[in-house]
């Protein structure tokens, strides 16, 4: 749809203040401008979070608005992520609702992060339509919104030992899914926030619009359900990962502006490097983590690890297999062709940027929908294994070392039918991401409808 150019419309988004959920949303927002230049964005952020985000290269018409950091710091995010999730339900609506108020243009939408539920409340006074934006998978959000049938067949708030692997077979849209694949706020770590993220899926249906970032294809059933029974307008409008930047074939010669790790993977045989990211704030336990580390150096394979502000841990003297880094351009590394595997938390974005780029996976999820997501890998596309293939509690060096070696063997026909599949998942995105795909049918259509909406 063309915008008439003497239009300007603007658009607020409220990102939950989180790499894994600003990334997404600012993905979004930079499609959306690319696609209507009339089209002006004010992406709320925490003083903090600028200076976290601020070097990032934003077109000329999204521009950051902050609020004070009325929020644990980011830093503080893991070590007591209740306090935190609790803070951001609580502290924010007030200078959020300031600033929406001093803004000159009002926005025809606000396009806020599902969990962050008070936008509802603050579109509502303001006659603002809202739009929920839910970064976690489609599958998750039926989960979630279907809470009531878990407790009517004694899967929630029940002493579920013993049961964990029963199945879940009640949910609208979803395969049959074991309890213990379940997104832990409805069993495990997390669940001291079941009320308020219950509170959370009933209220999304007083929203105007439900965004779903994921690839319409991967999803297609639960998404249509959803669809079918829910009371506000839904759009799977792809990915929100940078794909439309992304270099899908990049060249193999080195460039001096490339990072250095890249000139690194540049001089690795194609496909022979293991990516290794355990996401951005959670992490497994010390114990946990030293075997890890020590399974992985053991198997020899070559790899290519973000660790946060632990890379000396994650060095050993002599290594000479393996690249440690902070931090760095996640899918631009899986892009690369040097890139053979995905050893993964299973977080939504690392998730789709692996099928994006056609990797096969290595699943260790930590916590709320990464289990779920773990199991939609191995189990429904089928393009990745669990590291505790038996469910274990921890899993021993010999039992990792084992495990890399063998998957990232060339010779080995079971992965490499994996890999095919991998690429048929990558082929799937490409063409719902693709000009006239599904992500781009979806998100002219919510654009479409928010415009209608404002001059009707
Ligand atoms: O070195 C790195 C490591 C990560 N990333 C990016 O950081 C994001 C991480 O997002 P995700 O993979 O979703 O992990 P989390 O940050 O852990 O995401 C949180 O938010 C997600 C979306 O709601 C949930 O699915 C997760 O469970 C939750 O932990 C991705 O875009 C990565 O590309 C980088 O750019 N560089």
């Amino acid at each position: 749809m063309e915008l008439p150019s003497q239009i300007n419309c603007h658009i607020v988004a409220m990102p939950y203040p989180g790499r894994g959920h600003i990334n997404p949303m600012i993905n979004f927002c930079k499609i959306i401008v690319t696609k209507y230049p009339n089209i002006f964005v004010t992406f709320i952020v925490t003083e903090e979070w600028l200076s976290l985000i601020s070097s990032e290269n934003l077109p000329e018409n999204i521009k950051y608005a902050t609020i004070p950091n009325v929020i644990p710091s980011e830093f503080e995010r893991a070590n007591d992520f209740t306090a935190f999730f609790k803070a951001t339900l609580t502290n924010m609506e007030g200078p959020v609702e300031k600033l929406i108020d001093a803004l000159t243009m009002k926005p025809i939408v606000i396009v806020y992060d599902t969990y962050l539920s008070w936008v509802i409340r603050l579109g509502n006074r303001r006659n603002i339509p809202v739009a929920s934006f839910f970064t976690m998978s489609a599958t998750v959000f039926s989960i979630g919104y279907h809470m009531d049938l878990l407790a009517q067949n004694g899967h929630l708030r029940a002493n579920l030992s013993g049961k964990m692997h029963e199945q879940v077979d009640y949910i609208p849209g979803i395969p049959s899914i074991r309890i213990l694949d379940l997104p832990t706020p409805f069993y495990g770590k997390g669940q001291e926030l079941l009320d308020v993220v219950m509170e959370i899926f009933s209220t999304v249906s007083k929203a105007q619009y439900l965004l779903f970032t994921s690839i319409y294809e991967l999803e297609s059933i639960v998404i249509d359900v959803l669809k079918q029974i829910f009371p506000i307008l839904v759009y799977p409008i792809g990915p929100a990962i940078p794909y439309f930047t992304s270099e899908k074939n990049p060249s193999s010669t080195t460039s001096i502006d490339e990072p250095d790790y890249i000139k690194w993977l540049n001089a690795q045989p194609n496909g022979s490097v293991l990516y290794i990211s355990q996401g951005s704030f959670l992490s497994v336990s010390r114990d946990e983590l030293d075997e890890i580390i020590a399974g992985v150096h053991d198997s020899g394979v070559r790899f290519f690890w973000v660790a946060r502000d632990e890379t000396v841990r994650f060095q050993k003297n002599g290594c000479s297999v393996g690249l440690v880094v902070p931090w760095c351009d996640q899918l631009k590394v899986l892009s690369h062709p040097s890139i053979g595997g995905f050893w993964s938390h299973c977080g939504w974005n690392s998730t789709k940027e692996a099928a994006f780029s056609g990797l096969p996976m290595l699943t260790l999820p930590i916590f709320w929908d990464q289990k779920t997501n773990s199991k939609q890998i191995v189990e429904d596309w089928k393009i990745g294994y669990r590291v505790k293939k038996h469910d274990q509690s921890s899993i021993s060096r010999e039992e990792i070392s084992t495990l890399l070696k063998w998957f990232m063997d060339s010779g080995n026909e079971e992965v490499m039918e994996t890999r095919r599949r991998a690429k048929e998942i990558q082929k799937i995105c490409q063409c719902s991401t693709a000009n006239g795909g599904s992500s781009e049918i979806n998100i002219e259509a919510f654009i479409k409808n928010v415009l209608c909406h404002k001059y009707s």
